[in-house]
């Protein structure tokens, strides 16, 4: 997957959504990664072709999205908040796409994602979770190049966020946003992280892990620090510090910290706050 933005801004009226965007990403999964208001949906409905920007221009596998012709890319979106005003029941919606012979996981799907515990519910009386998950079936069960999924697992139990995060890092041409730095990193091997509609920090796998910068976790927030740590970041019983490895490993085997592994996408979100 190609994913290229130059210069690319959208103005809701007096207001920029987006503004001077430029990228060019080659990966199979890209993440989008920022606070709220960053952003993020702007640049995917650009990217996904549901709107043409006021500025500059994008383009996804070298087409302009949001430039129908007969040559589109076939992309699937998610929303973040999915509604359906249908008044028909789940298990319609699971038979129409059964009936697509473009789809051809809708019962792999129906089965991971829990679907069939509520499979007799009217479309439009879904909790915000249940919704998300069949729009995440509507847009994981049919072929697509490419697949957008914005804030998949906003309204999910973190066990069934975990079973999606774990289903889409598996996609070739994915292209994700997610206020989560773990998510973004969980999945994705490119990463954009955005701030008051500007890129901040874009980067893949390697670019990502920093060196002598490592996410610690403490046993109890409360306790004292381990003196020899350069802190950066506090973010609860987990901080983000400069030390020296071994350092770590000593302070593990005493067992004054509860583990360490090299910092990523956290640190690169909490230094662009
Ligand atoms: N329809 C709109 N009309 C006016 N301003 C808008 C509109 N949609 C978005 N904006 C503004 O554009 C900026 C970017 O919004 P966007 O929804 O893209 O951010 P986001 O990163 O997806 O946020 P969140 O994580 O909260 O969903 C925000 O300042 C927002 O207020």
């Amino acid at each position: 997957m190609k994913v290229e933005a130059k210069n690319l801004g959208v103005s809701y009226g007096t207001v920029w959504g987006i503004r001077g965007v430029t990228f060019s990403a080659e990966a199979e999964r890209l993440a989008i990664v920022g606070h709220n208001g960053s952003g993020k949906t702007t640049l995917l409905s650009v990217l996904s072709g549901l709107r043409k920007p006021t500025e500059g221009e994008a383009r996804v596998n070298g087409k302009e999205p949001y430039v129908r012709d007969d040559k589109w890319v076939a992309i699937r979106y998610s929303f973040e908040k999915p509604q359906f005003s249908i008044p028909v029941r789940v298990r319609d919606l699971v038979e129409t796409l059964r009936a697509n012979p473009h789809c051809q996981r809708v019962d792999e799907l129906v089965e991971g994602l829990g679907i069939k515990e509520f499979l007799d519910h009217r479309l439009d009386g879904l909790s915000s979770g249940q919704a998300q998950l069949c729009n995440l079936l509507m847009a994981l069960s049919c072929d697509a190049e490419l697949v957008i999924l914005d804030e998949p697992t906003a309204h999910l139990d973190s066990y069934r966020a975990g079973v999606i995060d774990d289903m889409i890092s598996r996609l070739k041409g994915l292209i994700i946003a997610t206020h989560d730095p773990e998510e973004g990193e969980a999945v994705a091997d490119y990463f954009i992280i955005m701030k008051e509609g500007r890129i901040v920090w874009q980067g893949g796998r390697r670019d990502l892990f920093s060196k002598g910068v490592y996410e610690i976790t403490l046993f109890d927030k409360e306790s004292e620090l381990p003196t020899g740590l350069d802190i950066l970041h506090s973010l609860g019983a987990i901080v983000i510090a400069r030390a020296d490895e071994e350092f770590l490993s000593d302070l593990f085997r005493k067992g004054l910290i509860a583990g360490f592994k090299r910092a990523g996408l956290r640190y690169a979100y909490a230094e662009s706050r």
